[in-house]
């Protein structure tokens, strides 16, 4: 089976993360896609709590609810330590020998991808579908997917999905104005932030 992996720190799960697993999906052909929240994400200052990463959680459960071809995987869940994606990886990799792993990410992650701990032994794991964003245009994108399949010998291919500019902290931030998210995020999880008041 061909499985994408679309890991995130999902505070909350918006319609970019969603649709870049459906264009993923559809693309490369994938059999599945897994939601991989990481209850302790390296490089980013986040609620490390138990409770908020419950809601995270809950939050991608109800996004994904009807897409047969989505699940949650929670391999990286644990708040007390940092998951690294290598060691993810290559766990993956061991449990399931006959399966093949895309990594889908973002162009931000794609451009710090270097400062990933041990991020050349992801390369061995997986394939990376790297999507545009914001103001990584497609010829900054090929450029950096170039750099490193010659630097490091890397599998890297540009996902073409429907540029939206809405990040998860641009929705935090509405939420606690009281702004309106609906349509940024699916209804069931805008019906969430504002039933448990999260981010105010
Ligand atoms: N709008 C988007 N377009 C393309 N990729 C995205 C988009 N939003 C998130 N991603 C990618 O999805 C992955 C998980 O993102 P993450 O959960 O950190 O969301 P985020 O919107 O970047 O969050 P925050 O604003 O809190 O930093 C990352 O690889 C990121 O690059
Ligand atoms: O392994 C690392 O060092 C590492 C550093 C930064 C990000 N990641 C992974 O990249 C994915 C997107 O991360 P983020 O912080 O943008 O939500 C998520 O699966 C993280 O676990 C992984």
């Amino acid at each position: 089976m061909k499985i994408g992996i679309m890991g995130g720190t999902f505070e909350p799960i918006h319609i970019g993360h969603l649709l870049l697993g459906e264009f993923a999906y559809e693309d490369f052909g994938l059999d599945e896609i897994w939601f991989l929240p990481n209850g302790n994400p390296p490089h980013k200052e986040t609620l490390d709590t138990e409770e908020a990463m419950h809601h995270r959680i809950e939050m991608v459960r109800l996004a994904i609810k009807s897409n047969p071809n989505f699940s949650l995987n929670l391999s990286e869940a644990d708040t007390k330590k940092h998951s690294y994606t290598y060691q993810t990886m290559r766990h993956f990799n061991e449990i399931y020998p006959n399966d093949e792993f895309y990594f889908i990410l973002g162009a931000d992650s794609l451009f710090a991808f270097e400062e990933w701990k041990d991020f050349r032994k992801i390369f061995t794991t997986c394939t990376i579908l790297a999507a545009m964003r914001d103001d990584k245009d497609a010829s900054a994108m090929k450029g950096q997917i170039r750099y490193l399949t010659e630097a490091y010998g890397a599998h890297i291919e540009l996902l073409r999905a429907p540029l939206v500019e809405i990040s998860s902290t641009t929705i935090r931030e509405r939420a606690a104005k009281r702004l309106s998210v609906r349509y940024m995020v699916p209804d069931v999880v805008a019906d969430y932030i504002k039933e448990k008041n999260l981010y105010i």
